[in-house]
């Protein structure tokens, strides 16, 4: 598990370790580990060009603690001071004993334009906002000119609680983060401006984290394995009730997902029983609505729905069950009966209908997921998966999920219908509605990734590509 701490957290945790360590050890650590990173980077570090943006904190301070350790390597390490007057005394004095040379934004320019790798120290756990000038100058130089960037402890630029980016953030290549991940190294937009991510351990001892990342061994310790006594309703049936005259193709893509996601049998209830059965011959068919479908331990509704209300209420009511709701079901549902529910509701909105069912704008849920996110499943009362490149799923308190398989290939029509029908399957299976929607994205992520496998992929592939993931995540 990769985990998330805010900055509150962290500061407390550090000033705990601080208090029984010698001055600057943390410090050193991080210096000592940010250094490493570097020269792996680098290949070879003797004769490398190496140019420090050094910024007033005590992010500037590992900065120069790590150009100091490269300069005693064999680096010729350049320090850009943005504010000398403010800069970490010891450790520029560190720098210049071990060789390190120091110049002005004014005269950086050339430097820059020769270097091998640039460190942004220029912000970190302490930044507010946007790049201020001069550093947004010198990291769009640095970027024109395709110089690696490795960042300090966070991109700076990035909000490091949300994952928010209010002005320019650096695009870096490789960020060396200290003592825990922050939550922006995991949550869009910030994610994408961290490149790849290296935590260095300084020893921190943390409480419950703000955000966590399911990784191999996490997904296979929840997903369900079926024992010498499970029948098939003791894995869990699940009620997939979709489709229309219009969209049947919406049920049988949900009864894809479902077939694949660990659940005994899949019954179906809608207008696309010919299309389904036709696919799928082991399906269960009901044609009497979901109320009367007979026993079924988690429900999905909404995929394709078009604008039939009646099974979305009908699934609502049904007070015992599991219920998924996806897609056109989001619009349908009544947020009064989804608050009063008492089995577990599971939303999975993307931006633009996390956005309709929020009253703002697409733009505003993609720039504030983490936002987004929490306030759907405090008004609902409900767990909330929100689609997009790192889905994220939350209930109203406790660590939101941040899922880190996704592919950009999986932005395609019906992919959306393949997570309800696989995620529901993992609800009836018995999986709390936080897991079983954090499963579901992992498996449905790597799937993506399976299918397309570099090129474009459709829907029915990705949900065909789901065993390659389940064995790939249990192997
Ligand atoms: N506290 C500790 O024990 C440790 C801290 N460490 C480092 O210390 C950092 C935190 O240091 P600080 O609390 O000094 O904070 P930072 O160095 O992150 O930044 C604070 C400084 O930046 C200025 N600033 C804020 N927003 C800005 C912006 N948008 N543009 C330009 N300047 C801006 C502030 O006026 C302040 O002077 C961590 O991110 C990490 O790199 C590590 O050495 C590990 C141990
Ligand atoms: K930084």
């Amino acid at each position: 598990m990769r985990t998330a701490h805010r900055v509150e957290t962290v500061r407390q945790a550090e000033q705990t370790l601080i208090s029984r360590l010698p001055d600057g050890t943390l410090m050193h650590r991080a210096a000592a580990g940010l250094a490493t990173a570097c020269a792996n980077l680098l290949g070879k570090v003797y004769a490398r060009k190496v140019v420090l943006l050094v910024g007033s904190g005590d992010n500037g301070g590992d900065t120069l603690y790590a150009g100091a350790r490269l300069s005693r390597r064999g680096a010729a390490v350049t320090a850009i001071l943005l504010t000398p007057d403010r800069t970490h005394q010891q450790a520029l004095t560190a720098f210049t004993r071990a060789g390190g040379r120091t110049t002005t934004p004014d005269n950086a320019q050339h430097t820059l334009k020769q270097a091998d790798l640039l460190i942004d120290g220029v912000v970190g756990i302490g930044g507010r906002g946007g790049l201020r000038p001069p550093a947004t100058d010198l990291i769009r130089a640095a970027e024109h000119h395709h110089v690696p960037i490795v960042a300090v402890d966070l991109p700076s630029g990035v909000d490091a609680d949300t994952g928010e980016v209010h002005g320019e953030a650096v695009h870096a290549t490789l960020t060396v983060t200290f003592g825990t991940h922050k939550p922006a190294l995991l949550i869009d937009p910030a994610r994408e401006h961290a490149g790849v991510v290296h935590l260095v351990d300084i020893g921190l001892t943390l409480p419950p984290p703000e955000a966590e990342a399911l990784q191999h061994p996490d997904v296979s310790a929840l997903l369900p394995h079926p024992g010498a006594t499970s029948d098939k309703y003791r894995r869990g049936v699940v009620g997939i009730a979709a489709g229309s005259n219009r969209y049947p193709g919406a049920a049988v893509l949900a009864v894809a997902g479902a077939l694949r996601g660990g659940a005994g049998a899949v019954r179906y209830t809608g207008p696309a029983t010919a299309e389904v059965l036709a696919r799928f011959p082991e399906t269960l068919i009901s044609d009497k609505g979901p109320k009367h479908a007979g026993r079924v331990q988690a429900w999905v509704v909404g995929p394709g729905a078009g604008d039939e209300q009646a099974p979305v209420s009908e699934v609502l009511a049904l007070d015992d069950v599991p219920v998924l709701i996806d897609a056109d079901g989001l619009r349908l549902a009544d947020p009064g009966a989804v608050r009063r529910r008492t089995a577990p509701t599971l939303l999975t909105p993307h931006a633009g209908e996390a956005a309709a069912l929020l009253g703002v704008t697409r733009e505003e849920v993609e720039s504030q997921r983490l936002w987004a996110v929490r306030e759907l499943a405090s008004r609902y009362r409900a767990t909330v998966l929100l689609k997009g490149a790192t889905t994220l799923i939350a209930d109203a308190e406790g660590p939101v999920r941040v899922n880190p398989t996704g592919t950009p290939w999986l932005a395609t029509a019906g992919s959306g219908d393949v997570l309800s029908g696989l995620t529901g399957s993992l609800l009836a299976a018995g999986l709390p509605a936080r897991d079983a929607g954090s499963v579901g994205a992992y498996l449905h992520g790597l799937a993506g990734r399976y299918a397309a496998d570099g090129a474009p992929t459709t829907a029915y592939e990705v949900a065909e590509a789901l065993p390659t993931a389940w064995r790939d995540v249990t192997g």
